[in-house]
């Protein structure tokens, strides 16, 4: 549903390099801590800024050359930008009804009700977790078969980024070739919701992986010096120097356990990953 490849975009000393692709039917989830080029990726990827080479394509379109119909298809929030804070939600219904052919206005208002968002306040004098619920909703009102959503969740607080990750799921349940691409540096946001995860760092993709591989199969090593320096190295991603000895990523978390008993295995989450493919050192 969407592909790039080698989609490049430089800013001064910053250079975005993305090779990537979302699949019909699952969510895929962009995670990179601030300024790792989550934003940058998606506006190249929706053409809303000029690319420096590589290409983008949406619904197998070439992303120059996208019409209507196909716009019509793809759901958008931005972390950057939103809805004229002039507006109230009485207005957007307006411009919807315009703007989008299949703008679905009794279910967008049963989930504004359901958000208890006003209907006449204007949008600037919302809170963020308002403006949150309201973008996330507004980009679900049409029927899209994509969603790009950037940040949906920051600033949020537990129970609130919980009913953004609930209506991404009831939007997913409703059609089996629907797809997200959503991006956060929220990690447990991305491993509750999504099937596919890309880790970005300094405009590269690091890691790519599905979620269940991901957790089944990576995990930190900690040994010490001379275990590290006798264990088998080939499965060891990233190692980081501790007080006691190593701490060492690898995704072959199954053969260590069979093969050394003895060593503490710990489970990797995303930030762990993260932290180890960012901060780690390759043998
Ligand atoms: N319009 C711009 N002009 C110059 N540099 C920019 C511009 N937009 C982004 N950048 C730079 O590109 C890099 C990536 O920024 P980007 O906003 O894509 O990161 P991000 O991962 O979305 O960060 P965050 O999580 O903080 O939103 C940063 O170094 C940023 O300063």
């Amino acid at each position: 549903m969407i592909r790039t490849e080698n989609l490049k975009k430089v800013y001064g000393k910053f250079e975005l390099d993305c090779t990537m692709s979302v699949k019909p039917g699952y969510i895929t989830g962009l995670i990179g801590k601030n300024g790792s080029g989550k934003t940058t990726l998606f506006k190249s990827i929706l053409g809303l800024i000029s690319v420096d080479g590589g290409k983008a394509e949406i619904l197998g379109k070439d992303i120059r050359k996208i019409g209507e119909n196909e716009k019509q298809k793809i759901g958008v929030a931005l972390s950057d930008s939103g809805f004229s804070g002039y507006l109230t939600i009485k207005d957007m219904i307006i411009v919807f009804r315009h703007l989008y052919k299949e703008f679905d206005e009794k279910e967008f208002v049963y989930q504004v009700n359901r958000f208890s968002l006003p209907m006449n306040k204007k949008i600037k004098d919302f809170s963020t977790g308002m403006k949150a619920r309201l973008k996330v909703i507004a980009a679900m009102s049409h029927n899209a078969d994509i969603l790009i959503l950037d940040e949906p969740t920051a600033g949020l607080d537990v129970i609130a980024r919980d009913e953004i990750i609930d209506l991404l799921r009831d939007y997913m349940e409703k059609d089996e070739n629907r797809s997200i691409l959503i991006s956060s540096h929220i990690s447990g946001d991305i491993e509750n919701l999504c099937d596919d995860i890309y880790m970005i760092d300094d405009g590269k993709i690091i890691v790519h992986e599905d979620t269940d591989v991901l957790l089944s199969d990576y995990g930190i090593l900690k040994v010490d010096s001379s275990m590290f320096e006798n264990i088998e190295k080939d499965y060891i991603l990233r190692y980081i120097k501790e007080g006691y000895g190593y701490r060492c990523l690898t995704d072959q978390k199954i053969y260590y356990k069979e093969n050394y008993p003895d060593v503490i295995i710990e489970n990797a989450g995303i930030d762990d990953l993260m932290t180890m493919m960012i901060r780690g050192e390759k043998l």
